[in-house]
């Protein structure tokens, strides 16, 4: 075989991991991508230059990291399945600004991962083909950290894509949008079918990217206080927000001091939580906050 073909062609794919008796495990959400055109576009997005870090959460046997070590200064991966370790080893050892490390992305310290490997770039993007079980603890991970990051752009379920990119009104907005968009300002990149990994998942993919905001879009006294407002008003769909946000923060104040200060936000009470847009949670959750409900 000729050394040089890509490690995603479905040819090297499949001979390295025959060659290493690698067998998937489907509670790591092992899906590889093994088309060219995709990994492209998902590069593309990331806008890398050899000025530039990328910050890889799963490489598996190393497809996109390829791809990345490729278009940007440093690399470094995060890898759980110790199995992987050795394969990534050998397969990306023609390039060296690759780190691989092996762990939990969820326990990983990147603040200092960020200190020890990106001392030497600009601008950093987390690019990665996600494992799908554990999607939305990972975003959030990254964008409650608030790490010096550029953008993301990820590899999820075409469902949970078009969550975190839905508007007010729409049957997919929710409080996972809002917690996404106010770090962060998502675009679908595209919507990619089944064949493009192995073995194939069972649910739909798409590419997202999340242009990282510098400062949120809305200014708000208390965040992890908003956020609590955000999942009150969601935690039960079809009932108003003020149904909503008495089970949660007026059993004892009652239902006239609740009109009240939803008044004073400007907000009609019989609104349903999914029509309600951020900056419009920004001034519900303040003028709680200021009238001392918690
Ligand atoms: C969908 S696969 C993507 C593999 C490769 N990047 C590709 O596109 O072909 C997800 C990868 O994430 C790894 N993984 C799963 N959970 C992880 C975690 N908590 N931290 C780090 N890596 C994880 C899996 O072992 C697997 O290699």
């Amino acid at each position: 075989m000729n050394r040089m073909e890509d490690i995603s062609t479905p040819r090297r794919t499949k001979e390295i991991i025959a060659r290493h008796g690698f067998s998937f495990k489907k509670s790591l959400g092992q899906n590889f991508l093994i088309d060219q055109n995709i990994l492209g576009k998902i590069v593309e997005a990331a806008g890398l230059d050899k000025e530039k870090g990328a910050l890889e959460i799963g490489p598996g046997i190393g497809a996109l990291t390829e791809k990345l070590a490729q278009m940007a200064g440093a690399v470094t991966a995060v890898e759980i399945d110790q199995r992987l370790i050795p394969i990534l080893k050998e397969v990306l050892e023609p390039y060296d600004n690759v780190k691989v490390h092996h762990g939990d992305v969820l326990k990983v310290d990147l603040h200092e991962l960020f200190r020890q490997d990106f001392a030497e770039v600009g601008k950093v993007s987390v690019v990665a083909n996600l494992p799908y079980y554990v999607t939305t603890p990972i975003l959030m991970k990254l964008l409650e950290e608030k790490l010096p990051l550029e953008n993301i752009v990820v590899m999820i379920q075409k469902e949970v894509a078009e969550r975190m990119a839905a508007s007010p009104g729409s049957k997919d907005y929710g409080s996972l949008s809002i917690a996404v968009q106010y770090y962060s300002e998502p675009k679908l990149v595209c919507i990619v079918p089944h064949t493009v990994f192995i073995p194939q998942p069972n649910v739909e993919s798409a590419v997202i990217r999340l242009a990282v905001r510098e400062e949120p879009p809305v200014s708000v006294e208390d965040e992890s206080f908003f956020f609590e407002v955000v999942q009150a008003s969601f935690a039960q769909r079809r009932k108003t927000i003020a149904n909503n946000l008495k089970s949660r923060f007026f059993a004892e104040e009652g239902r006239e001091r609740l009109e009240q200060l939803l008044e004073e936000a400007g907000l009609d009470p019989k609104r349903r939580g999914e029509t309600l847009s951020i900056e419009e949670y920004a001034r519900l959750s303040n003028v709680l906050y200021e009238a001392g409900i918690r």
